[in-house]
């Protein structure tokens, strides 16, 4: 029997554990374990308290939700708490939660609903007189961050309600789960790969973080989409039951996920849940389990809440999927910025829908820390998360002369030594001017659909000429004649003049695109729109100090830091010069941004905290419409420091010692004439979901009026 003292050790370090990993799940966005371990510990610690209640800690996990608020946004009261919902991976336990309900409403019959349960990010939508008024996350259960220009951007979710079906009452919550679309995802990690980004690790993380952004006009590019799946109301009795709601909401237009049933017995559910083991990969929308509802909500009543969780629900949770198989070789890609990631080649074996061949190990730490040997018989595992990993060898079956795998200090494909940065789990290849295949990715990333979109050049193309030794930079491509490539296998005369008839269109590309193309790390899609639109041309661009770089809005110390790196090199200027005299596009066309005033001319500010009737962009907006510029720093020389809520005392303090004036959000607005101010609302209300922009607009547009993706944060 272990002493008190151990255990009350246990229940600390559990404890802490928990808070931890709580932490780096919803405020980070990462995992350090499996869902599944996670969930273990938690059982582990609640058994604890439940036999040692006196030693439980004040604030224990398994007394709260998850979450907590962010910094980043105002924040709201649920009027019901958001809470947790009760989990398993046993059938066992479904009989006692079966066998809970029964006793609870005393042998009174019962139905249960069945559903998916889609793994994104909880969300409160409140509808006032059929009209969206407030999006809400469920924050640490009482309170939220109201992220409703966020989620205004989300296409298949009705800013205004059909008016079908039953009556609506004048004001109801709905529920529900905003997530990122597989295929959505996928394109996401792929665009993030190629900029030299993190790779997302699962969809809900993608989601989450997504939904964190300041700017909802990015929001609005990364397609997220919502299923709603509870309606509250403070009118009693609007429906018997929880599927009468959902067949409402359904009718009303909200995207209700067709896969629930009802069920009612205890054989049908675990039907349900056999049916959707493996079909649920079929869907588009990742799933971590299926949750089990009371029907009826009287019922629901009458079992009532734990401090964590409804008494009349369950979520029953697939366990990851796993599969053995052996690791044949390691095999070493260097991508566009020089990156070297190992990646596992496997013997073919199938897991969650499809056949895996290779894994991701992530990088070197991780292989020592799997001490993975090749010829090991490993562990891999998909759970929530697509590309499958490595998690483990099994000892047992090792090989006796089995071999430790030695990471490569020299670049697999040019022999330069490799570099790990501080900080950085890659060891990358600096040699970014020769390295074949960073030259190669750099091609491809040039002529893809999103940059220059070559037509008759496309990437395995491009690549062959890399190969060849045709093209090294992309400002070879502008040199490429007929005559040069006449002769080429697989190259006829129709292919090779498309392909010098798209290079020639090419040079219409706009800037934006251009400067995307150029693949400068941390330069991605939106960051060039941001940029271009910012300085108009490459050569004021290039001109401007990593400090003046890091004060245009969504552009951070980081990216600053890369470009005003990439700029100084020689080979880059030469680059920039001889695209020049090939045509291409440096500069935006068009007309400048029209200023609405020049009331703040001369003035500069700074935005801090967090604002009440606008996004922060939106106000960056809106002062350099009216002349004024936005800097990064406090300093002597700033005009004035716009305060929000939750501003740092360290920048209040600063301020006030060198004397710089703070102001409000209304005493700034108060300075700029008010036809400035967004009025498309009206025009964004009539026209409903269907008008809604799928993607980011092209570039930045003219007038403040003028820009979609930020309809959303006006009401
Ligand atoms: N790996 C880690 O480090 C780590 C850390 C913390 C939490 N977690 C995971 O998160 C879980 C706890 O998260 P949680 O508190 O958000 O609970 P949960 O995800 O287990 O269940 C509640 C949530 O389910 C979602 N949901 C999806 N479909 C639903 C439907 N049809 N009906 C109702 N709800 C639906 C809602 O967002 C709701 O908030 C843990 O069990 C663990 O698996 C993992
Ligand atoms: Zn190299």
């Amino acid at each position: 029997m272990p002493d008190q003292d151990s255990i009350q050790h246990r229940i600390s370090t559990l404890t802490a554990w928990l808070h931890h990993l709580n932490h780096q799940y919803y405020q980070q966005d990462t995992s350090e374990v499996t869902d599944q371990e996670f969930d273990q510990l938690l059982a582990e610690l609640q058994a604890l308290e439940k036999e040692h209640p006196d030693l439980a800690l004040p604030n224990s996990p398994t007394q709260r939700v998850g979450g907590t608020i962010t910094k980043q946004f105002a924040t709201a009261p649920h009027r019901y708490p958001m809470l947790s919902l009760g989990n398993t991976y046993s059938e066992a336990d479904l009989r006692d939660f079966d066998e809970r309900v029964r006793k609870g409403l005393e042998g009174a019959e019962f139905a249960y609903v069945c559903e998916m349960k889609f793994d994104g990010v909880a969300m409160s939508l409140t509808y006032e007189q059929g009209q969206l008024t407030q999006g809400v996350t469920r924050g640490d259960g009482t309170r939220g961050d109201i992220v409703t220009s966020n989620v205004r951007t989300i296409k298949n979710l009705p800013l205004h309600l059909r008016a079908a079906g039953p009556a609506q009452p004048p004001e109801f919550e709905v529920r529900g789960e905003i997530f990122l679309p597989l295929p959505v995802f996928d394109d996401l990690n792929k665009e993030r790969e190629q900029n030299g980004e993190a790779l997302l690790a699962n969809p809900r993380n993608a989601a989450s973080g997504t939904l964190k952004l300041q700017d909802s006009a990015v929001v609005a590019a990364r397609r997220l989409r919502f299923f709603a799946y509870s309606f509250l109301s403070p009118e009693r009795n609007v429906f018997p039951t929880h599927s009468a709601a959902l067949e409402a909401l359904k009718a009303w237009g909200l995207p209700v996920s067709d896969t629930w049933r009802r069920c009612t017995t205890l054989a049908e559910v675990l039907d349900f849940i056999h049916h959707w083991e493996k079909k649920r990969f079929e869907l588009p929308v990742a799933t971590d389990g299926i949750v089990i509802k009371v029907d009826d909500f009287q019922q629901q009543e009458a079992l009532g809440f734990t401090a964590k969780s409804p008494r009349w629900a369950i979520a029953y949770k697939y366990p990851a999927e796993a599969a053995r198989t052996r690791l044949n070789s390691i095999q070493y890609q260097v991508g566009r910025t020089g990156a070297v990631t190992p990646v596992a080649m496997l013997t073919p074996v199938p897991l969650a829908g499809t056949v895996v061949k290779r894994a991701s190990v992530h990088n070197a730490n991780q292989i020592a820390a799997l001490d993975l040997r090749l010829g090991d018989m490993v562990f891999v595992e998909k759970g929530g998360e697509i590309i499958p990993k490595i998690t483990g060898v099994d000892l047992t079956a090792r090989p006796a002369d089995s071999q430790p795998i030695r990471y490569p200090t020299e670049c697999p494909a040019c022999g330069t030594p490799l570099l790990r940065p501080e900080g950085e789990a890659h060891f990358r290849c600096p040699n970014d001017e020769a390295c074949p295949p960073q030259l190669k990715a750099k091609l491809e990333h040039y002529v893809s659909r999103k940059a220059l979109n070559i037509d008759g050049l496309g990437a395995e193309t491009v690549g062959r000429f890399a190969e060849l030794g045709l093209v090294r930079t992309p400002a070879d491509i502008y040199d490429l004649t007929v005559e040069k490539l006449t002769g080429l296998e697989r190259l006829g005369e129709k292919s090779i003049q498309n392909l010098i008839n798209g290079i020639e269109a090419s040079k219409q590309v706009p800037f934006d695109r251009v400067l995307f193309g150029l693949g400068i790390r941390y330069v991605g899609e939106t960051v060039a729109e941001k940029l271009a639109a910012h300085y108009r041309t490459m050569d004021a661009m290039v001109a401007a100090s990593a400090a003046e770089l890091a004060a245009v809005p969504e552009v951070g110390g980081v990216i600053a830091e890369s470009l005003a790196a990439w700029a100084t090199h020689e080979s880059n200027r030469q680059l920039i010069e001889r695209l020049r005299a090939a045509g291409v596009q440096l500069a935006l066309t068009g007309e400048a941004p029209q200023a609405v005033s020049d009331r703040l001319a001369g003035l500069t500010f700074v935005l801090s905290g967090v604002f009440e009737q606008h996004s922060r962009d939106e106000l960056q907006h809106l002062i350099t419409q009216n002349g004024g510029k936005i800097t990064g720093s406090i300093s002597k020389k700033l005009s004035y420091l716009v305060a929000g809520d939750k501003m740092g005392p360290a920048k209040r303090e600063k301020a006030t010692e060198l004397k710089v004036p703070i102001i409000s959000e209304v005493d700034l607005l108060a300075m700029i004439p008010s036809s400035t101010e967004f009025n498309v609302a009206d025009e964004a209300l009539e026209a409903g979901n269907a008008s809604r922009p799928e993607a980011a607009p092209e570039a930045f547009p003219a007038t403040a009026s003028g820009r979609p993706g930020q309809q959303a944060s006006l009401f």
